[in-house]
């Protein structure tokens, strides 16, 4: 979309693609994949609502002419595995996907339960009869910076930890923050850095810090795990601690030599995971909450299944990961309803066939040649809420994900080899996040003076734009469950 279209009335700027999701927008024209053809100036561009395209689109390997839509806040550190193609791309996930393995998940899960109770006890919950959070955004998003800090990068990082900046020098975690709060520093051109802007100043500060930071912390870590491996130890289930590892041995192994990121790489990836990893989860995740709390009979039939596998006096362990399969439900409808990445863009770097089904009794399916160069949208909001997929899919029914194989029709982690390498880290975190914070309290809309539950629901239940999709402020009560 040019920035006239996205300005424009008509177009309703970047909310267009959620204000049309009910697809009267593609009914108008009687199909799932439509072109939109500028009038006056720019490129033509696709959309489509249809799964079999954006399988097309989006599982490509390798060997893809798709490729992704350039992503400047994604760039910031240099290549990594979103925004490398081809062989380079195939190096990265090489590389990182030992680290996303049962040990880390183990990991996540126990620091998701840990900094539950750290939580609980630092906001003063442990004496209290009900709870009001005015912005649960506020909590899952220092859920997920502490996930991602602790499980990232191997840095403590605890509900205590300053949240703002001091005056004085700044610690790793206050640096780390400045960077993944949703800043349009990352927007402007890097020499609007140095303007004499408190924002751009401390944005800059956190930059240079972090980065002479982690290369202190590559050359320490390279040298404690050459130790390690001579010595046969286990080391640390950090990404960072496992990448380095990966790195080490394939550097001295004749066969994967090939399989070698250079400093500057490895850090790009693990400040990918933070851009990727933070608010996509956190915003997801008061998503999950919003819905289950205006949604009292879905979220009784979460807290029945939470005290059937883990009763009421001991923590949830990583093995009951998948008997808590409603609370991981509830979690993928959030993520249907309000996808965090709710477009993805690709552009075919050669004149590229695609194939547009007949979804609308055309009588054949229609086989097109796309120019190199045009952008063609694969609308997740779209297909999320395409009838064709999803029966009645502007509700929130958890269930629709029960069965064999129904979790393959979740989109909103992307598809295919290109999909979402944190995929079970998120879901992983959600899960024992939610079983902890669920068993303890019951959660409900925290209405304004004379609100109705309707209200509160047309108030909240609306999405909100940044880089990412994510839902307006969750206004939550907790009101605490009787333990039997
Ligand atoms: C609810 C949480 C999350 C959602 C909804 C989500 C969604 C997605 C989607 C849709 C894609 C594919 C985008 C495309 O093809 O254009 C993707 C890719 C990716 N995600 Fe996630 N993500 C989440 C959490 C995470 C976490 C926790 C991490 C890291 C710890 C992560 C790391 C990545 C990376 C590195 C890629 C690029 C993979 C590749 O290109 O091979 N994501 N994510």
């Amino acid at each position: 979309m040019s920035l006239l279209g996205l300005i424009s009335p008509r177009s309703q700027g970047i909310r267009y693609l959620w204000n049309t999701r009910f697809h009267d927008f593609y009914e108008e024209y009687g199909a799932d994949t439509i072109s939109i053809v500028p009038w006056l100036s720019s490129k033509p561009q696709i959309f489509s609502a249809d799964l079999e395209v954006m399988r097309q689109l989006m599982s490509g390997g390798v060997k893809s002419p798709w490729f992704r839509y350039r992503s400047f806040v994604l760039e910031e550190w240099g290549q990594n595995l979103f925004t490398s193609e081809k062989e380079e791309w195939q190096k990265h996930r090489k590389i990182l996907a030992p680290a996303f393995n049962s040990d880390m998940y183990a990991d996540v899960w126990d620091q998701a339960v840990r900094t539950y109770h750290d939580m609980a006890e630092h906001e003063g919950w442990a004496y209290q009869e009900t709870v009001e959070i005015p912005v649960m955004q506020k909590i899952t998003s220092r859920l997920a910076f502490i996930m991602i800090v602790v499980c990232g990068f191997g840095v403590e990082a605890s509900w205590s930890d300053p949240t703002t900046t001091s005056t004085g020098d700044m610690t790793f975690s206050e640096a780390l923050r400045i960077l993944v709060k949703p800043s349009i520093a990352v927007l402007f051109p890097k020499w609007m850095r140095w303007l004499p802007i408190k924002t751009m100043r401390e944005f800059r500060k956190a930059r240079v810090m972090l980065d002479q930071y982690m290369r202190v912390q590559v050359n320490e870590r390279r040298a404690l795990v050459k130790s390690q491996i001579e010595l046969k130890e286990e080391g640390s289930r950090d990404i960072f601690s496992v990448l380095v590892r990966a790195n080490e041995v394939n550097a001295q192994s004749a066969h994967t030599e090939k399989l070698i990121l250079s400093d500057d790489e490895l850090i790009a990836n693990v400040f990918l995971m933070l851009f990727a990893g933070h608010e996509t989860t956190a915003e997801t995740l008061s998503a999950t909450f919003a819905l289950l709390a205006a949604n009292q009979d879905a979220q009784e039939v979460l807290y029945k299944q939470i005290v059937e596998v883990v009763g009421t006096d001991r923590d949830p362990t990583p093995s009951e990961y998948h008997q808590l399969d409603k609370v991981l439900n509830a979690f993928y409808e959030a993520s249907r309803l309000f996808p965090a990445s709710f477009a993805a863009g690709r552009i075919p770097v050669e004149d590229s066939p695609l194939v547009i089904p007949d979804a609308h009794g055309s009588g054949r399916d229609a086989r097109i040649v796309v120019p190199k160069g045009i952008l063609v949208m694969g609308d997740v909001l779209g297909v999320a809420y395409n009838p064709r997929y999803y029966p009645e899919p502007e509700k929130f029914l958890p269930s629709r994900w029960e069965g064999n194989g129904k979790t393959d029709m979740v989109t909103s982690f992307g598809l295919g080899p290109r999909g979402c390498i944190g995929r079970r880290f998120a879901t992983t975190e959600a899960v024992a996040f939610l079983t902890m914070l669920l068993r303890d309290w019951k959660a409900e809309p925290l209405l304004k003076p004379g609100e109705s539950v309707d209200e509160w629901t047309k108030r909240v239940i609306d999405a909100r734009f940044f880089f990412t999709l994510g839902i307006q402020d969750v206004p939550v009560r907790l009101t605490r469950r009787a333990r039997a």
